[in-house]
């Protein structure tokens, strides 16, 4: 069974990488949309693969470093990107849920990165 649960937060970014004429070059912001897509039995008492509440928890620390921060700013996001941002938080939720099957990062409702470890 899987199980997904979302999460927003706000952050500004430049791609230092990009064309200088790619307006991505400079500075700006995104109201991103993480989701965090979790795989495992469905505990026979509870009914759930893993509780939200959980995973909200065990996610905040993680949510916390990055909501409202310039990400480049960021030991290991200093080309933040919609993949590099997903592999960035599979990286540190991985130890704290286990059960952790993918990460998908949106940039805009029409376009996301997914890391699922490979
Ligand atoms: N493969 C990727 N391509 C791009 C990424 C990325 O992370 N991975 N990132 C960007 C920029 O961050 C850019 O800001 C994307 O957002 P936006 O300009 O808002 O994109 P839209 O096409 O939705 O903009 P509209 O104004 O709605 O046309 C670029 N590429
Ligand atoms: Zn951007």
């Amino acid at each position: 069974m899987k199980i997904v649960q979302a999460f927003t937060f706000e952050a500004a970014h430049r791609l230092p990488n990009v064309p200088e004429t790619h307006r991505c070059y400079r500075m700006h912001g995104h109201s991103y949309r993480v989701e965090l897509k979790l795989e495992g039995p469905v505990d026979p008492r509870t009914g759930f693969v893993a509780d939200f509440f959980d995973v909200e928890a065990a996610f905040a620390p993680v949510l916390k470093q990055l909501d409202h921060y310039t990400l480049n700013d960021i030991k290991g996001l200093e080309n933040p990107t919609a993949e590099h941002i997903a592999m960035w938080i599979y990286e540190r939720t991985k130890p704290v849920v286990p059960t952790l099957a993918a990460v998908a990062v949106y940039e805009t409702p029409m376009s996301w990165a997914e890391y699922d470890g490979d």
